[in-house]
């Protein structure tokens, strides 16, 4: 890195000039034609901030309870595959610094990193104080065994949520890695928590099996095999979020996974009004894709999410500076929330509801559904 970060964009770029650039391609890249990537962040320069004055906020926090877990700001590290493509401790680099900050980490279950080994670099980055909740997101699996090794693996090693995708039933499209001829890990680098799960095949990324045959049906199965909170990724129709209630899971990560599975599926902020309606606060929501500033955590906030998730940042910052680069952009993130809570007369992300975002253009007639 050349210069310090001032922002995210600033680890964009960073990243860009260090990576390799078929690295650099599938970080940033998404399905065909990226219509939805680029429609994420839209979204939110198009929504406005409209804050409140003379609200005596001097004293301002940024926690979370989820699931009964504290962290100490509503940014949550979503999860991401293959840290170790970027740096060489990987996910043990990203699990310190999400420690540091008290930010929740989802580790991936492509980590190249075993879940076990993450949650004890989280613990010792702690130093005997409580770390904040690491979560496991998990890719059901064809085969019922696999599945619930994965959930004794995810238990064993203290997570305490269950995050399941589940808007993969086949790999996205991404035309990049295409043309890159990027498909694999290269030699060293594998997925750790499938080692020995099936056999012949160690860490390979193969072994995560992308299925169309999943139902309803295995949702109910997935609850009946575990106690963790369960959360679903990647629901948007309002109506399988209300199905998604209704089959008992304790929470929805509202993400069209960057836009990297069905591209010109809409932006999540702007289904975000829908999906809250959807589920009548009966379950939290949180929001990821395109989140890039403070003032996008409070948009997401403000609109019902519960917390938002960070993807491609976190791969960015860690590719630049490690755990340092990690850390650096949480702090980052911290201080921009902590201003535009100041700068809208919030002291806390209780206080930050609809009533502090405009739709300019989204008007009634728009068809949008405005909170
Ligand atoms: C490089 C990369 C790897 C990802 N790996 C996973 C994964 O293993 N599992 C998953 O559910 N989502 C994965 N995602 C999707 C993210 O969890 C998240 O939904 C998305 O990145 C959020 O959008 P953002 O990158 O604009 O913040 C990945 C995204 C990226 C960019
Ligand atoms: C099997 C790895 C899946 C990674 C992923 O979900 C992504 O790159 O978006």
């Amino acid at each position: 890195m050349t210069a310090v970060a001032l922002s995210v964009r600033d680890f964009e770029a960073a990243a860009r000039a260090t990576l390799d650039p078929v690295y650099a391609d599938f970080i940033a890249g998404g399905a065909r034609d990226e219509i939805t990537v680029r429609a994420n962040e839209a979204a939110f320069g198009e929504l406005q901030l409209l804050p409140r004055v003379l609200r005596g906020n001097a004293v301002r926090s940024l926690d979370i309870t989820l699931f009964g877990g504290r962290a100490s700001m509503p940014v949550l590290l979503s999860p991401t595959a293959f840290h170790k493509l970027v740096d060489p401790e990987g996910e043990v680099a990203t699990a310190r610094a999400a420690a540091a900050a008290g930010a929740i980490m989802v580790v991936s279950m492509a980590s190249t990193v075993a879940v076990g080994e993450i949650a004890e670099a989280a613990r010792r980055a702690c130093e005997g104080a409580d770390p904040p909740p690491l979560w496991f997101q998990l890719y059901l699996q064809p085969d019922r065994e696999i599945t619930e090794a994965l959930v004794r693996r995810a238990t064993d090693a203290g997570c305490a949520a269950l995050v399941v995708t589940v808007d993969s039933a086949v790999l996205g499209a991404g035309e990049r890695n295409r043309r890159n001829g990027f498909h694999d890990l290269p030699p060293g680098l594998r997925c750790e928590n499938l080692v020995d799960l099936r056999d012949g095949e160690n860490g390979h990324v193969r072994q995560i099996l992308m299925s169309a045959e999943f139902t309803w049906e295995h949702v109910d199965w997935l609850r009946g095999i575990t106690d963790l909170p369960i959360l679903l990724k990647g629901v948007l129709h309002p109506d399988d979020a209300r199905l998604a209630v209704r089959h008992g899971v304790d929470g929805l990560v509202l993400s069209n996974h960057g836009g990297r599975q069905l591209d010109t599926v809409p932006a999540t902020l702007e289904l975000l009004p829908e999906i809250a309606a959807a589920v009548e606060g009966r379950v939290p929501v949180v929001l990821d894709g395109g989140v890039r500033r403070g003032t996008d955590v409070v948009k997401a906030l403000a609109l019902g999410a519960s917390a938002v998730g960070i993807g491609r940042p976190v791969m960015w910052a860690l590719a630049d500076s490690g755990e340092k680069g990690v850390r650096r952009l949480l702090e980052l993130l911290r201080e921009e929330l902590d201003d535009t809570l100041a700068l809208c007369g919030a002291s806390g992300v209780a206080d930050l509801t609809p009533e502090l975002v405009r739709f300019p253009s989204w008007g009634p007639r728009s068809g949008r559904v405005v909170p």
